[in-house]
Order: C-alpha cells, then structure tokens, then sequence
C-alpha cells in the first residue's frame, strides 16, 4: 500500500531554453492538506500543469498513487483521481448552483441525452449535501451570475467535488475575494481536508496562516524548504526570496 498520493522525482520543464521547473522532487501523504508557496515565475502553476498533464515533463516523472503519469493525456490524469480549481471559476453562469453540481456529478454529461435526465434520489441526496458542504443551500435556484465571486469559488469547489477525485489541486483560491470570504473558503478547505487530500497553491500569507499544515517553498523550480508556517517564516532563506519581498 502506497501511502503517498503524489510525488515527484526530478522533475524538470524547460519552456524554449528557459528551466520553469528544475529536478523538482515532491512528495505527499494520502489525506494532507499541503500549501505551496513561493515568489513570482517560482513554477508553481507549471508545477500544477505537469501534474495534470497540460505540460509534459522534460525529464523526470510525476507518480500519483503509485502510477507514473507520463505520456498520459489531460483527461486521462482526471480520470485517475486528480480534479484541479482553476484561479478563475468555471462554472456556468445561466445555470443555477443545483443545475451547475448536476451536470458536475453526472459521469456522462457530455452525452446529450443525459443532460435532461432527471436526477436519481441518491444523485440529488448527495447534491443537496454538496451544497451544505459549500454552504450555498440558500442560493442553490439562484442563477449563478449573481453569486459573489467567494460564492462562484465554493461552487467550483462543490463541482470538483461532485466527481471525486482522489487529489484536489487548488490554484490561489482567494485571489481576489474579501476577508469573510477568503476565511470561508479556508473553512471550506479544512473541512474537506478531514476527507480528501488537497494542494493548495497561494500567495496570500494570511490565507495560507489559516490553513496551512505542511508548506512547501518553491523558487526557481526547486523546493527552497518545507516545514510547518512557523519553521518556514522564519526561514532566512523564505524570508530573502519571498516574504521579505512581500514587505516592501
Ligand atoms: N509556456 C511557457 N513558455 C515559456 N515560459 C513559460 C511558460 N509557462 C511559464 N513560463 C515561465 O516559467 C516561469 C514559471 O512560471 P509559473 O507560472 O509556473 O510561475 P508561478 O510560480 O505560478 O508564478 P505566479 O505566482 O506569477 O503565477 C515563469 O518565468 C514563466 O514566465
């Protein structure tokens, strides 16, 4: 038995000469909640990309649950287990919440007969927890466009939920919400991370004060240091490569 759900073992992308990513080497417990941080062009993103496979590694290889993902294409990745949040939410904006996790947890929606099933009572049970989970119960006939942003996030969140995946990957989820709503997505995560193993990516110190577990620091495409919040703040070379630039 495979403890780890993630690792990677040197892990390099190079972009036309440029070393986003270099000798990378990562690993994960099954049922962690880890938050990556790091400065500007630190790779992170295109850590997340090669994971989900929208970036091939140069050299190298990323293992998820013991499987090594190589020449495996994006959908296939999904389909082992692995859902990503992207920054922005992709939800549909005409649809309500309820509609939005329908579609999300029929396994066959892109056929179009199923997208008029009505939904069994089991599929509508575990969508009417989802929307507890995501706290959005109040609003679930509301049609999305007039959901906060904070609230059009926790509905992504419920819709890579609804396919669960055995890994979440979470690119700056509070990139531009509101105190209340950036602690209530940290909320949301904590919760869910009692049940899923979860990797966040953020640039909010606050944010990731209130979550963060195990942190690891990237910069230039390496690991700099991992530790818990405490230990890597006060890390002399944390604080010259990314929290003292967040001072100035
Ligand atoms: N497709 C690409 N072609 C060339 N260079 C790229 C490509 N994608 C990323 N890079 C470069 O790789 C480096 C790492 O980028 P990446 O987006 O992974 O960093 P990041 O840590 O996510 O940064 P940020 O916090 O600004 O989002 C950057 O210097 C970026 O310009």
């Amino acid at each position: 038995m495979n403890a780890k759900i993630l690792e990677t073992e040197n892990l390099t992308v190079n972009f036309d000469g440029f070393t986003a990513l270099k000798q990378l080497n990562f690993s994960m417990d099954a049922g962690e909640l880890r938050v990556v941080i790091g400065p500007n062009g630190a790779g992170k993103t295109t850590f997340l990309d090669v994971i989900t496979g929208k970036v091939q590694p140069t050299t190298g290889r990323v293992i998820f649950k013991g499987k090594n993902l190589r020449s495996l294409k994006e959908h296939q990745i999904a389909r082992l287990g692995i859902g990503r949040k992207f920054q922005t939410p992709r939800i549909y904006l005409n649809l309500t919440p309820l509609e939005n996790l329908e579609i999300a947890s029929n396994p066959k929606k892109h056929s179009f007969s199923t997208l008029f099933k009505t939904p069994s009572t089991a599929e509508k049970n575990s969508i009417k927890g989802l929307l507890e989970t995501i706290g959005l119960t109040a609003k679930a006939r509301v049609k999305s466009a007039f959901l906060s942003h904070g609230e059009k996030q926790r509905l992504e969140i419920g819709m890579l939920l609804a396919q669960s995946p055995d890994l979440l990957l979470v690119d700056e989820p509070v990139a531009g919400l509101t105190d209340e709503e950036t602690y209530n997505i940290g909320e949301l995560l904590l919760a869910l991370s009692q049940s899923h193993s979860i990797l966040v990516i953020e640039h909010d110190m606050e944010f990731v004060r209130q979550i963060a577990r195990k942190v690891t620091v990237l910069h230039e495409g390496s690991v700099l240091c991992e530790g818990n919040i405490e230990e890597v703040q006060s890390d002399p070379r944390v604080i010259e490569v990314y929290l003292g630039q967040q001072k100035e």
